[in-house]
């Protein structure tokens, strides 16, 4: 029986479209003949919101949804008010599709350079909530402009929520061969979000008796990330302390150029949209320098999350294999696409 993925394609702004084109030729290398790839190339990003002052419409979103997944590359552009893609393309699509689960892992493999003293055991997945905390949107500006202004910006954590981010973390840590979930959260001061997830998370600890747990706050887990990283196995963490501490973890283990991330709809109700942790990288834009790797890697967790584990294992072999061998060398953005897709056909 041949089978089919229906992809959908967002390059998007800065490098987006040069670690996507390079994503593509892996996954193109990757697939069995009999798996019949459909891609569908959207414009979404500055050049159109320039053009015609959209982000993402209600027609777009309506189109998206027909996809089995969605591969992003990057959004932000120097040109557009900071927040306007961010918040109007980005987060509106992972709030409306609802990728509670952002997963985001760091493996740092054989052979890779590290800032960090020793070549210690870094193989951790973050399980960042995607659709709360102070993401949201909820709060608000007064006496603007004025030397008065009040800006509130209110994290928003629901028990729902938490729970439901919370349990796919332990039954991720369940599966793995440590079993170990730490919760990364700041409740000696945020303490009614605070409380929220730690009593969520110790009520849902006594479902899985065979993981250990773990409390950490914030701001000691990234020493820890530096001096001990080898401690985490699974973190669980709400949206915004996710977001910072995935940069800290890979810049650790390997570099921003190689940490993947899919935002996950677990139940499958809607597309779950697959992009590396970096954004748009303006400042190396066109100049094929950016590092596909990390774009590689998230079109591996994309193909594992629709079935494809062989596949997405093979890419990943490639990709610990080229970063073995790369020392010091400066391949451009086509020069690793190629190595990598030749390695995954091979
Ligand atoms: N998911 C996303 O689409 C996403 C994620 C983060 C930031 N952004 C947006 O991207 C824009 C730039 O943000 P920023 O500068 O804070 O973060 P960034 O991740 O784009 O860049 C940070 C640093 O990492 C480097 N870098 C990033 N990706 C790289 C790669 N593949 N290879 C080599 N080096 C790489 C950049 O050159 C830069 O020095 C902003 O508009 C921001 O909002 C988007
Ligand atoms: C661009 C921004 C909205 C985004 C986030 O904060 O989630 C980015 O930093 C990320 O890590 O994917
Ligand atoms: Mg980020």
């Amino acid at each position: 029986m041949s089978r089919r993925i229906n992809l959908a394609v967002i390059p998007g702004d800065g490098i987006g479209q040069e670690v996507v084109t390079q994503g593509l030729k892996v996954l193109r290398a990757a697939l069995p003949q009999d798996v019949k790839l459909e891609t569908q190339e959207y414009d979404f990003g500055a050049k159109r919101y320039h053009a015609t002052g959209e982000t993402l419409t209600d027609a777009d979103v309506e189109q998206l949804k027909a996809h089995d997944a969605i591969l992003l590359g990057a959004i932000g552009d120097p040109s557009v008010p900071s927040g306007v893609l961010e918040r109007g393309f980005l987060l509106k699509l992972r709030f409306l599709f609802d990728h509670h689960v952002n997963l985001r892992p760091s493996k740092l493999l054989p052979g890779v350079a590290t800032p960090l003293a020793g070549q210690p055991e870094i193989d951790f997945v973050v399980v960042r909530e995607g659709t709360e905390g102070p993401y949201t949107g909820n709060g608000g500006t007064i006496r603007k402009g004025t030397p008065h202004e009040v800006a509130t910006e209110v994290s928003v954590n629901t028990a729902f929520g938490v729970e439901r981010v919370v349990r796919d973390a332990f039954a991720r840590a369940q599966a793995r061969p440590r079993k170990k979930l730490t919760l990364v959260h700041k409740n000696n001061v945020l303490a009614f979000a605070g409380h929220l997830w730690t009593n969520v998370f110790n009520e849902v600890a006594k479902e899985f008796p065979e993981v250990t747990t773990d409390y950490i706050h914030v701001d000691a887990a990234t020493i820890y990330l530096v001096t001990d990283p080898g401690r985490f196995d699974v973190i669980v963490t709400d949206n915004l302390f996710g977001d910072i501490i995935t940069d800290l973890a890979a810049a650790v283990s390997g570099g921003i150029g190689v940490a993947a991330s899919g935002n996950i709809n677990p139940s499958g109700e809607f597309p779950s949209m697959f992009e590396p942790v970096h954004g748009s990288a303006p400042d190396i834009a066109g100049q094929g320098k950016a590092d596909p790797t990390a774009t590689v890697l998230s079109v591996a967790l994309l193909l594992r999350h629709l079935g494809y584990e062989a596949e997405a294992a093979r890419i990943e072999e490639a990709v610990a294999a080229d970063l073995g061998e790369r020392g010091e060398s400066t391949r451009t953005t086509e020069e690793i696409g190629d190595a990598l897709a030749v390695r995954v056909t091979g």
